[in-house]
C-alpha cells in the first residue's frame, strides 16, 4: 500500500496565545511537529511526507529537519495557504501516491495501530477517518439561546489523520466550495457524495489548541513514558 502524508503546519496558533506558532513549542525536548512527523514517517506504509509551512517560516521548518535528522526521511516542505484546507491542497498536488493520509501538525499522539486500522477501513469506501464517541451533551445555540440539543449517541469528535484515496482527495479539493472554507478534509469529500468510514480513534490522540491542552499533553507523555 502507497501512502503519502500531508501535514498541515502553517498556522498562526492564535488561540495558543504563545509566542511562536504552537507547532513549534517544545514538547520534552523536540519541537511538536517534529514528534508528529517521527510518528508519521515511521509508519511502514508511509513512503512520502509534505509539510506545508508558513511562507515565512519554511527555513525554519527546513532547518529543524535537518536537527532533528529528518530531511532524508522523504520529507519535502512547501509553503501552505490562509487556511487549513488551502495548506492541505499545497501539499496534496506534491503526492503521486495511491492513498493519502491527512494529519494535523499538532497532534503528536497517534498511534501506528489506529494509523493502520484507518488505512485498513479507508480501502473499503476510499476515505476513513478517525473520531472518538462525543462525552458531553452538545447544543446548538442562537443568539445565546440553546436551540437545538444534538443525539449525542449520533455525535463523534473528528480527529486526525484523515485517510483517502488520493484521487478522491484531490477531485473533492479542486470542486471545493472556496466561500466556505472546510474545517477537515472529510467534510470536501462529503461534498463529493463519497462515503466517509468512522474509525475509534484514541482519547489521547488530541490536538494541542489552547494552553490548557498542554496539561492534557503532559498527563499522556507521562502516562506513555510509564508504559514504556
Ligand atoms: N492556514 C493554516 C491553518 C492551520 N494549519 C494547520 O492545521 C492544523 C490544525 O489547525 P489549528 O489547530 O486550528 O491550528 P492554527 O490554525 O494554527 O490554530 P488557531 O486557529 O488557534 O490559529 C495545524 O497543524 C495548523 O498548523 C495550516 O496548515 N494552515
Ligand atoms: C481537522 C480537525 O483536526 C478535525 O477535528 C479540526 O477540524 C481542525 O480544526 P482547526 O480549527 O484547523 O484546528
Amino acid at each position: 500500500m502507497s501512502v503519502g502524508v500531508v501535514i498541515p503546519a502553517a498556522g498562526k496558533g492564535k488561540r495558543m496565545k504563545s509566542a511562536v506558532s504552537k507547532q513549534f513549542l517544545d514538547l520534552y525536548g523536540e519541537p511538536i511537529f517534529i514528534r508528529t512527523l517521527r510518528v508519521m514517517t515511521t509508519h511502514p506504509a508511509v513512503k512520502h511526507t509534505v509539510v506545508a509551512a508558513g511562507r515565512d517560516e519554511m527555513a525554519q521548518v527546513e532547518s529543524l529537519l535537518a536537527e532533528y535528522g529528518l530531511s532524508s526521511s522523504g520529507v519535502e516542505v512547501v509553503p501552505g495557504g490562509r487556511e487549513r484546507q488551502q495548506s492541505v491542497f499545497e501539499g496534496l498536488k506534491r503526492l503521486q501516491s495511491e492513498w493519502v493520509l491527512v494529519h494535523d501538525a499538532v497532534r503528536p499522539f497517534v498511534s501506528h495501530e489506529r494509523i493502520t486500522a484507518l488505512l485498513t477501513a479507508a480501502q473499503e469506501t476510499g476515505a476513513a477517518i478517525l473520531a472518538v464517541p462525543v462525552k458531553d451533551t452538545i447544543k446548538e445555540v442562537e443568539a445565546g439561546v440553546v436551540s437545538h440539543t444534538l443525539k449525542r449517541s449520533r455525535l463523534w469528535a473528528v480527529q486526525t489523520p484523515q485517510a483517502f484515496r488520493r484521487d478522491l482527495l484531490l477531485q473533492a479539493h479542486q470542486q471545493a466550495d472556496s466561500d466556505v472554507p472546510a474545517t477537515d478534509d472529510a467534510m470536501l469529500v462529503e461534498a463529493i457524495g463519497a462515503s466517509v468510514r468512522i474509525v475509534a480513534g484514541e482519547y489521547d490522540n488530541i490536538k494541542l489548541t489552547t494552553p490548557e491542552d498542554w496539561v492534557l499533553a503532559d498527563a499522556i507523555w507521562k502516562k506513555r513514558s510509564m508504559e514504556q
